[in-house]
């Protein structure tokens, strides 16, 4: 029996004294609250959470909660036309099923991400500037925004999205570096993947994300173990390399994009659009992992 298996944790309306209870409450009937699950993970492994990106209607928020996705992600690309109803119904038909919504502003103007979070209040606040290093003056900027929405909006939590090369040649000094600057304002990391040099070639300029593309998966497993928030192993998972993912990184949760959206007649994925089946392949994949693995032997 490992160290984690007698601990007695009250979870809201569940007081559970055995690891697979507690296992079996937080991910089959989400009687806990995020933040709950947050807590839990504090004090021990749970089975990794799957986020996917980009989901725009409420119709394809149900399909994929169907699925069994966690985390449901969307997208606002257009700073002059936030203000989208069916958006924000998609974000209230999240909340109705118990899954929890995070939303990206391609945009970092104050006013307007203090607008959009009025307008959305979703349950996390998802930041992916591209920025290139610590001491950079676009991360003081990142830094202050941040600061400023927990001042105003604590109750969203903010996921920070840290840039990882494909290969990293810098050993990961300066990624981590980077990470640390963002920790005591922030609730989750989630890694993406930098292509080009300096980030030039990303396909939303100004913006990490859906490259389709892993990361360093040796700095990303770094960033896990240096972290005391949640990291979210994104960049380039599929129902095909997902598992090797988890196994390499541990983090506490998966994020998909590209490699779940559904593709045209020449093969190229559809903004926008996901491949139910694939996302299915996805979540059975990470549910079917093996993960938490344990330490010594099942718990009795
Ligand atoms: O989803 C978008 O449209 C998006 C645009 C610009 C930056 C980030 C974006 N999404 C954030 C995500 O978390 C993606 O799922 C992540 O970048 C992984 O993408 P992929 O490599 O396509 O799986």
């Amino acid at each position: 029996m490992n160290s984690f298996s007698r601990s007695i944790v009250v979870t809201g309306d569940t007081i559970c004294t055995k690891k697979m209870d507690v296992v079996e409450t937080a991910t089959k009937h989400r009687t806990l609250s995020e933040i709950n699950r947050l807590e839990l993970h504090r004090i021990m492994p749970l089975q990794p959470i799957v986020q996917i990106y980009e989901i725009q209607t409420p119709a394809e928020a149900r399909a994929v909660i169907d699925c069994g996705v966690d985390h449901i992600g969307s997208v606002i690309t257009d700073v002059d036309h936030r203000h989208d109803p069916i958006l924000r119904n998609t974000i209230r038909l999240v909340r109705e099923k118990g899954a929890v919504s995070s939303l990206i502003p391609l945009y970092s103007d104050m006013d307007a991400v203090f607008d959009t979070l009025a307008y959305y209040r979703p349950d996390i606040i998802h930041f992916c500037e591209q920025l290139d290093g610590a001491a950079n003056p676009a991360t003081a900027s990142a830094i202050a925004l941040q600061a400023e929405v927990r001042r105003r909006f604590p109750g969203v939590k903010i996921m920070r999205a840290i840039p990882i090369a494909q290969n990293d040649i810098d050993g990961g000094e300066p990624v981590l570096a980077l990470a640390a600057r963002f920790e005591p304002l922030s609730d989750f990391f989630l890694t993406d993947t930098v292509v080009g040099e300096n980030g030039d070639d990303q396909p939303e300029a100004g913006f990490v994300g859906i490259t389709g593309l892993t990361c360093d998966w040796s700095v990303a497993a770094r960033l896990v173990a240096q972290s005391n928030i949640p990291v979210i192993l994104a960049g380039g998972i599929a129902p095909e390399n997902v598992v090797r993912g988890i196994e390499t990184v541990r983090p506490y949760g998966v994020d998909s994009c590209t490699c779940t959206n559904a593709v045209d007649n020449a093969g190229r994925p559809i903004r926008f659009k996901k491949d139910l089946e694939r996302v299915r392949r996805l979540v059975a994949a990470v549910r079917g992992s093996g993960y938490p693995f344990e330490v010594d032997g099942p718990v009795q």
